[in-house]
This record gives C-alpha cells, structure tokens and sequence, in this order.
C-alpha cells in the first residue's frame, strides 16, 4: 500500500529527499521535469504541435522552465510565457530562467493580463501554480486562468491544474485549469481520486521523480492506495491437502420475487471468489432461478419471506445481506432475525443498508468489524447529506472508528475505511463497469474472503481491487464498452489466479 501525500508532506519529502541524497533542490526540479517530458512525449510524440508552456515565478514555474528546456532540446516548437503577477520568485525557478537563456531559448513576461498575446500554440502546459496554492484564484490569475480554458485548446498541467487543491474540500465556484492530462509527481493527489475533481482533470498520470520512498511510508497519513504487491502480499496459496471445508462455509441473504438477480449474482461472485459452500437464502419462489443458474449453491428458502426460525446461524462462517432484499416491513425483520442471531462480521450492502438508515436503533446490533459496501447515496442515506466528497472522507473516517467497521465508499475510485482511521482508496476499476449488479457481486467476493478465513479488512480490500481489476482487464482486452456484472463474476477465478 502507498501513503498518499498532502501538500505539506510532499515539501517534506522534497526536503528530506534532497538533504540525504546531498543533491541541490534544482537537481530535484530537473528529475521531475525530465519525468514530465517523457510522459508528455510519449502522449503527444507529434513534434510539429506547437507547445506554449505558460510558467508562474514559484516552483511550478520553475518545473515549466525546465519541462519547455527538455522539450525544446527533444525537437519540439516551445514558446515560454511568463506570468511575472507578484514581484516574488523562487530561487529554482530563477536558475532555470538563467538555464533557458543560455539555450537561447525564447520567452515572454507579462505583468498584467492585457500585455497577453493571442495565443495560437495547439498544446498548453500550465506550469502556473503548483502544491503551493493557498488561496483561490483571483484578479489576474482568475482572469488568465478563465481566457486559458476559453481557448480551447488541449491543456497538460504540470503536477496539478493551475487553481486545484490537492487535497481539502473544493467548492463548486473555485476556478482552475481544465486539463486534458495531469502529470503529477511521486504520487497521486488526494482530490485526483474524489469525483469533484472531474471538472478540472479528465485524465492523470503520475511520474515517478525519485523522492526518498523510505521517509514516504514511514509517514503517519490516514491516506493510502492500494497496490498490485499490498494484495498479492495478502492473498493465500491454497495447500495441498486442503477441501471444500478449508474454504468456509457463507450464507447470502439476499433477493426478491422481483430481484432475485441480485441474489443470483452475489452468490455465484461469492462461490467463484473460492468459498467452499455457498447457501443462498432466497425467497421460496426463486429457487428453480437458483438451481439452474448456480447448482454449485445450497438454498435456504424464505417463504413468504421469513428466515426458518430452525436455521442452523453457527454454521456459517460468513454472511452476506442486503442485494435485491427489499425495504418491506418482512425485509426489516429478515435483517433484525440476521442481526439478532448472528455476532460474526457481515457484509451489509445495498437495502440492508438502506434498512439500517431508516431504523437506526439497528445499527447497534451491527457485530464489530462488519463491512458496510455503501454508494454515495446510500452513504448519505445512512450518515446524512454532505455537500462535498472530502467532507465524506471525514465522516467515513468517523464511522468506521464510531461503529468498529470497515466501510467501503463505492466509486470510480472506491474508499475503504477502517476501524483504525484509515483512508484507503482503490485505484482498480473503469467506467465500463458502471452497470447494474456490480455491487452485488463485489458484496459476493468480500463474503466469500471473509468466510475463508481472511481478515475483514484484508477481505474488503482484496475484493474491491480485484473486482476493479477484473473489470479493467474485460474491458481492455476486448475493448468493451461495457462490462456486465455477469460476465465480471466468470472471470474472478482467473482474476486472483493472475494476483497469487
Ligand atoms: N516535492 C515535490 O513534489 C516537488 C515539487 N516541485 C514543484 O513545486 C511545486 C510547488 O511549488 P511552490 O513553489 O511551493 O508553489 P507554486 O509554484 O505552486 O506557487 C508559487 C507561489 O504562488 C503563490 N500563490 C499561491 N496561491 C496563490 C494564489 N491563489 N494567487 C496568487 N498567488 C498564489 C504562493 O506564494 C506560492 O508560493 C509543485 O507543484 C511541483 O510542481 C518541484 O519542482 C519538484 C519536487
Ligand atoms: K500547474
């Protein structure tokens, strides 16, 4: 897993970074921008678009004096223009002033917006403002920022768009840069992976520009990403004398007359995740669906949509509630007999969740170390409205510590948090997966890990990366515009076969 840096701590790292490789700080700016020219070279190898790098007076600037340099020098038509609004300017960003100047290269200063020349460049790099924003864009810098985006052209922002904060809530009215492409150093910011980043960044990549990896993980930081290692680490070979036995025994309350999809789904991701015996209860009327579409499944019926009071609870080493279940007045007591007879972790998901929001006093009985898998609007259902995504953040942080669970925020880049106060986000996914039963099969997997013996926070992040990545797998491969859950469920096997 990688911590993931504030503003603050990535000045540290730079710090840090330079003391113990005895470098100079300009020697730092130089390895990002070479990092920044061989992405952008590799995005945009037509050398006959000609580039504006439009620089500020901090280090941002000072990365795009660099950046325009190296690309000058690789054979692309680079012109340089200088916004010289404040008197101030940092000292790397003079060096690379003076290195520009002694290539011979061209540049342009303005101290006010009406020195501006047309621009007529079909590629901008906005090396403007950086990690150093401390307020939001105004007066010159609003009104050049405004006249960039109105241009038209394509945008690649050097670490950050110009007027983005990199972490901390973002207000509707804030003006940034809309870029085409980020390229951001070491890691990625916090609010690149929260959706009210979508105005501004269509698309990041995140260079690696050699600070001190040691002093970074060694940081005290709720934030985190997970990564290919944090899960292969986690995953357990199965030994050779091991039986259906070895891999627990789960139990999906799950499904309606009507939606008993939901159930189907979340039992088949949960026998394909590698549970050694999957039940389903179902209602009474689902169970031909059943028997024909997962004979691997055991069912357990609920006629008239009532639990047998003679379920035998202990058995099960896992339970999954919620996918398809309703909001009925019956659904609420299967979820109270669930919640009455059960004190392992469960995996509540969809109207299980939905259940929990309307009937509070419920969610005490939730057992310790549950899994909550709700999406935004069931997450503000149950918690309450929230005018931004970092103020989610803070809450999820709340709650997981408040009711000792993991909480798993579904999103594009879904947000684990933990009972320790952590903040985990998980970069596995793509749009195409953005289809109904997605998340009943997600519910499957984390049940499935759970009931083989994994630890519920160990489960939750297992299964949120490799559904993502099973998903992004599908969807490249075939070049699908679309994933159905379905088709996602077949391929988990092979999805942790390829992680083990
Ligand atoms: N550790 C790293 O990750 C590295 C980062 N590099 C680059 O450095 C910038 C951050 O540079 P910094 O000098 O701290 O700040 P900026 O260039 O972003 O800003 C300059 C300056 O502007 C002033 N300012 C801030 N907000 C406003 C505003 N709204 N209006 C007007 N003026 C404003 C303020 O005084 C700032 O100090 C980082 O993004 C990287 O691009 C290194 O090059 C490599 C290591
Ligand atoms: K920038």
């Amino acid at each position: 897993m990688l911590n993931l840096l504030t503003s603050d701590q990535s000045r540290q790292a730079d710090k840090y970074t330079i003391q113990h490789l005895s470098m100079q700080s300009i020697d730092l700016m130089e390895r990002a921008a070479l990092a920044f020219s061989e992405a952008f070279i590799k995005n945009y190898p037509d050398k006959m678009r000609s580039i504006a790098v439009y620089c500020g007076t901090g280090n941002n600037g000072g990365d795009g004096l660099a950046i325009a340099r190296l690309l000058y020098r690789a054979g692309y038509r680079v012109d340089v223009k200088i916004a010289r609004f404040s008197g101030k300017s940092s000292s790397d960003f003079d060096g690379n002033l003076a290195r520009l100047m002694s290539q011979g290269i061209i540049f342009d200063e303005f101290r006010k917006i009406a020195d501006l020349r047309e621009e007529q460049a079909s590629i901008i790099i906005d090396a403007l403002l950086g990690t150093g924003l401390n307020k939001p864009l105004d007066g010159e810098w609003l009104t050049l920022v405004e006249w960039l985006n109105s241009l038209g052209r394509t945008v690649v922002s050097v670490d950050i768009p110009t007027g983005f904060k990199a972490e901390g809530p973002i207000s509707k009215h804030d003006v940034t840069v809309k870029s085409e492409l980020t390229i951001s150093f070491q890691r990625p910011k916090i609010n690149f992976l929260l959706p009210d980043s979508a105005l501004c960044i269509k698309r990041f990549e995140v260079v690696d520009i050699g600070l001190d990896e040691g002093f970074i993980q060694a940081l005290s930081t709720p934030y985190a990403i997970l990564t290919d290692s944090s899960i292969t680490r986690r995953l357990k070979k199965r030994k050779p004398f091991s039986h259906k036995g070895t891999f627990g025994h789960a139990l999906i309350v799950a499904g309606g007359i009507q939606t008993m999809g939901a159930a189907l789904l979340c039992a088949e991701a949960c026998l394909n995740t590698g549970t050694g015996l999957t039940t389903a209860s179902i209602p009474s009327e689902g169970l031909t669906a059943l028997n024909i579409r997962i004979p691997e499944a055991m069912a357990s019926l609920r006629y008239k949509n009532v639990i047998p009071a003679d379920l035998a609870w202990e058995k099960y080493n896992a339970i999954a509630i919620g996918p398809g279940l309703g909001v009925s007045d019956e659904s609420k007591l299967v979820l109270k007999q669930t919640l009455n007879s059960f004190r392992k972790p469960i995996v509540f998901d969809a109207d299980a969740i939905n259940l929990l929001a309307s009937n509070p006093d419920l969610v005490n009985l939730v057992p310790k170390l549950s899994v909550l898998t709700p999406h935004v609007k069931e997450f503000d259902r149950l918690f309450g409205e929230h005018s931004n995504w970092w103020e989610r953040l803070e809450t999820g942080m709340n709650k997981a510590k408040e009711l000792d669970c993991i909480i798993i925020l579904k999103n594009r880049y879904s947000i684990l948090f933990t009972p320790e106060g952590k903040c985990v986000f998980n970069p596995t996914g793509t749009p195409a997966m953005s289809s109904g039963g997605m998340g009943d099969v997600l519910t499957g997997m984390i049940t499935s890990f759970l009931a083989q013996g994994y630890k519920p926070e160990d489960a939750a992040y297992l299964a949120v990366f490799i559904h993502g990545k099973a998903g992004q797998e599908l969807s490249s491969q075939n070049r699908a515009y679309v994933v159905t859950a379905g088709s996602l469920l077949k391929d988990i096997p092979q999805a942790i076969g390829k992680m083990i």
